[in-house]
Formats: C-alpha cells, structure tokens, sequence
C-alpha cells in the first residue's frame, strides 16, 4: 500500500538546473548515494541534477567550516550520482528561496553554510537571487579533449572545481561523453565549461558537470566561465550575461569577491512514499573482476 508519509520534499531550478531539496530539521535523514540516485533519476524518481539537504549546521559537528555559525542552516549538496561536492551556485539560490518562502529566515541576507564555507544570498523583489560566492582563485592553464582535439583551458576554483575553455562554436561542440581533462590535476574531477563570448558584455556557456553530465546551468560554472572570459579580453574584473541552456545569469567579478544572480523557483512540495524510500538499496557491490 503507497503511504506518502515519507520525508518532505520540494523541487527547484535555478535556470533548469534542478534540485530536489529535503529539509531535515533535526538531522534524522540517511541520505545514502542509492537513495540521491533514486530521487534524481528522471523515470524512476523525481528527476533533478542534485539534491539539497537542509540541515541545520549546529548538526554537522567537526564537519562543519570554520566560518559557518552553528546556528547558519547548511546546505548538505549531492550530485544526481551521489557523490558529495563543495559548492553549487544554483543551488544555494534555490535553498535560501525555500528559507525564505518557508518562513526559517527573514527577508534580508540569508547566511547558508556549504563545504566550501558561508555563502551570503539576497533575494531581489524582482524575482532574481543573488548569491556573493567569494574570490575565484586561477589556478593555471590545464588542456581539455574534446572530438578528438586538445583545447587549452583555464583552471578555476569557486570552492569546487572548475576547467573553462574560451573558444567558438560551443552550440555545436559535442558534450554527450565527458571532455578529457588531466587527472593528476583534478583528481577528484572537475566541472567543465565551455565559453563563447558573444559581445563585450555576453557569452555563451555549456557545461559538462562533475557527478552529472551535460546541465542546463551550472552557477559556479557561470561564475568560472565569466573570470576565463574577462582573462581572454584582458581584463580580471568586470560583468557578464551568461547564456546557458537554461537561461541566463548574470555573473560580475570584483578584485574582493565574485556575484551570481539570476532566477530560483521552488515549483513543487510533497512527500516521498515510505514505502518507496524506506525499500530504495545499495546497488549490489561486484566481487568478481568481470565487470568494469
Ligand atoms: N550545478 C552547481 C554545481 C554542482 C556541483 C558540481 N557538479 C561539482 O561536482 O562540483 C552550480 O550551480 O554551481
């Protein structure tokens, strides 16, 4: 028999990159990887990039950043295959949007914890979030492989990892099979962007996600995409409109710090069947060496 008095949830998007988030108040949720796989695949679960547990930092004991006060919500974030990231810029958007409409923070700047440390998020009254994400630190020219060609790139770190390629053509470029890139670099991934500019004040940007594939927007991705771009015109500070699949941001970086701006929606709020979460497993480990 279906019960759906299984936990809350509620789904999201910042520019159709999208969120399941699970409010956990008292921090009782096992948010295992089979569990995040199952809530985000697109025709067995609800279907999102990643989900975003809220959880309120006091809870995360040692684990929580220095900077982050105890009494900060946290956003818990996890890529579509289960796998933990630092930061996400659309994401901590969309979950200062469900403080707010949920009523656990007043209108205002809302402080929201990640592992990549304090995020502050303003929601603007025409509907456009803005999140302060912090300097971008370049860390070097790297390569990517793309249709068999090695692309120079730039490496950027927003609290996760970022490889940007400035170049032409990225509507038509191939980002079906994840980009090349060195893994002695990057040796727990990298996020991918390719960026086009269009004008002295827009690009063009598709991303390759670490733990997703290809998205419709990736916020700290915009924000990388934005520093290679001004880099390539020979600038280290200034603002872009960044055109991605899913819309458009707009991203401007400072010599202190870097912003995103740009729309987050909640769109829906349920409950999980129990049933359902409660019988959700582990995939079965492989012992024998046959399967790769
Ligand atoms: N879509 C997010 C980034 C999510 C994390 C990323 N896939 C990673 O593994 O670092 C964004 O909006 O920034």
């Amino acid at each position: 028999m279906q019960s759906y008095a299984g936990p809350e949830f509620l789904k999201g998007h910042g520019t159709e990159n999208d969120f399941v988030v699970l409010p956990d108040p008292r921090g009782e949720l096992e948010l295992t990887t089979a569990r995040v796989r199952a809530l985000c695949d697109r025709r067995s679960g609800l279907g999102a990039d990643g989900v975003l547990r809220v959880v309120p930092g006091g809870l995360l004991g040692e684990e929580l950043p220095a900077d982050v006060p105890a009494d900060a919500w946290f956003m818990d974030y996890r890529n579509a295959d289960g796998s933990v990231a630092e930061m996400c810029g659309n994401g901590v958007r969309v979950f200062a949007r469900y403080l707010l409409q949920s009523g656990l923070v007043s209108t205002g700047t809302v402080p929201v914890g990640t592992r990549a440390g304090l995020r502050s998020v303003v929601a603007g009254e025409d509907g456009r979030v803005t999140v302060d994400m912090g300097a971008a630190t370049v860390l070097g020219h790297s390569s990517l492989g793309i249709a068999g060609y090695a692309m120079s790139a730039l490496a950027v770190d927003l609290g996760n990892p970022h490889l940007v390629c400035v170049t032409t053509g990225v509507a038509e470029l191939d980002l079906s099979v994840r980009p090349g890139y060195d893994p002695e670099l990057f040796p727990a991934g990298v996020n991918i962007e390719l960026v086009e500019p269009l004008d002295e004040r827009q690009v063009r940007m598709r991303v390759y996600e670490r733990g997703i594939g290809e998205t419709r927007s990736c916020g700290t991705g915009t924000v990388a995409a934005t520093v290679a771009a001004l880099r390539a015109a020979g600038a280290e500070n200034g603002v872009r409109l960044v055109h991605v699949p899913g819309g458009t941001v707009e991203v401007e970086v400072t010599p202190e710090t870097t912003t995103l701006t740009g729309p987050a929606e909640l769109v829906a709020r349920g409950r999980l069947d129990a049933g359902w979460w409660g019988n959700v497993e582990e995939p079965a480990l492989v012992t024998s060496g046959a399967i790769q």
